[in-house]
C-alpha cells in the first residue's frame, strides 16, 4: 500500500468515510484551480460527507416509519379545510411538540384530512432526523395482541411503542376494541405518557370514546386524563375531500343539497 490514494482509501474505509474517499481527488482539483485553502477543501470534504450520512438517516428513519404513502403540509388544501386550524399546525409542524413529548389528536369526520395531516406532521419529523412510527389502531391492535400471545408484550413495547419519539396512531373508532384489546391500548398509552409524544386521529368525540374501548368508561377516562395532559387538539369540520371532484362534476349532490 504504497501509494497515496491507496492509503487514503484504506482510512476513508475504516473511518466509514465513503464519501470523501471516491470524491476527494475531485474536490482537490477544484480547490487547485478555484486557488481556495487548505480549510476550504477540508471543509467541503466533510460537508459531502455529512450531506450523505444525513441523506441515510433519512432514508434508514423514512422506512422505520412505515407511513403508507407521503403527504405534506404545503400539499393540505386550506381553503377547501377553511375550519382546520391552520395557526396551530402551522405551529405543530415547527416540531416544538415532539420536543416536548406533548401529542396532538386530530380529530373530525372521514375524509377531512386527518391521516393527511398526521402523515405531514410525521414526515416533517423524520425529515428532522426524529424517530417515527405511524400504525393504524387496527394493526396496532393486531401486532399488540400477537406480541401478548406469544409472550414478546414487553419487548413489542419497548421496541415499537416506546422506542420511537414520535407515534402515529390512525383511526381510532372506525372499530371498535373487545376488553383485552382496550387494556392493551391502554398500556400504550400509559407507557408513552410524559414518555414521547403521540399523534392520534379519530372520527370520534371524546366523549363516544368509551364506545370503542369496550364500553369502559373508567379506563377511557384514565386513558384519555394521560393522552390530554400535555395535548393539543385540532378539530377539523366540513365535507370530504375524497368527494370534492365529484361534486364538482355533479356526480354527488352536496351536504346543503339533500
Ligand atoms: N384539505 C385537503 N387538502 C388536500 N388534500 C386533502 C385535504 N383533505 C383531505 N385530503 C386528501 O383526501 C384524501 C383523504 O384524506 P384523509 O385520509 O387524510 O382523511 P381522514 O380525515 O383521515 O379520513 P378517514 O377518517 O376516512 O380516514 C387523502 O388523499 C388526502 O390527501
Amino acid at each position: 500500500m504504497n501509494l497515496q490514494h491507496e492509503r487514503i482509501a484504506d482510512a476513508c474505509r475504516q473511518l466509514g468515510l465513503h464519501v470523501i474517499s471516491e470524491a476527494w481527488p475531485s474536490l482537490a482539483q477544484a480547490n487547485i484551480e478555484q486557488d481556495k485553502g487548505y480549510g476550504d477543501f477540508i471543509e467541503h470534504l466533510l460537508a459531502e460527507e455529512l450531506k450523505s450520512k444525513h441523506h441515510r438517516t433519512r432514508t434508514a428513519l423514512l422506512k422505520f416509519a412505515g407511513f403508507p404513502c407521503i403527504k405534506t403540509l404545503e400539499e393540505y388544501d386550506f381553503k377547501f379545510a377553511s375550519s382546520a386550524p391552520k395557526a396551530l399546525l402551522t405551529e405543530l409542524a415547527g416540531l416544538s411538540f415532539v420536543h416536548r413529548k406533548e401529542n396532538v389528536v386530530l380529530l373530525g369526520p372521514s375524509g377531512v384530512g386527518k391521516t393527511h395531516l398526521a402523515l405531514a406532521l410525521g414526515y416533517r419529523a423524520v425529515m428532522a432526523g426524529i424517530k417515527v412510527r405511524f400504525i393504524t389502531a387496527a394493526d396496532l391492535m393486531i401486532q399488540l395482541a400477537a406480541a401478548n400471545q406469544q409472550g414478546k408484550l414487553k419487548s413489542y413495547l419497548q421496541r415499537g411503542i416506546t422506542a420511537p419519539k414520535l407515534l402515529i396512531i390512525d383511526e381510532i373508532g372506525y372499530l371498535p376494541f373487545g376488553r383485552d384489546e382496550a387494556n392493551l391500548f391502554f398500556n400504550v398509552i400509559a407507557k408513552r405518557y410524559e414518555n414521547g409524544s403521540i399523534v392520534l386521529t379519530s372520527n370520534l368525540p371524546f366523549s363516544q370514546w368509551a364506545g370503542t374501548f369496550a364500553d369502559d368508561a373508567t379506563l377511557t377516562a384514565a386513558m384519555l386524563d394521560r393522552l390530554l395532559h400535555h395535548c393539543h387538539v385540532a378539530q377539523i369540520s366540513g365535507e370530504s375531500y375524497r368527494l370534492k371532484n365529484k361534486k364538482k362534476a355533479g356526480v354527488l349532490p352536496s351536504i346543503g343539497d339533500i
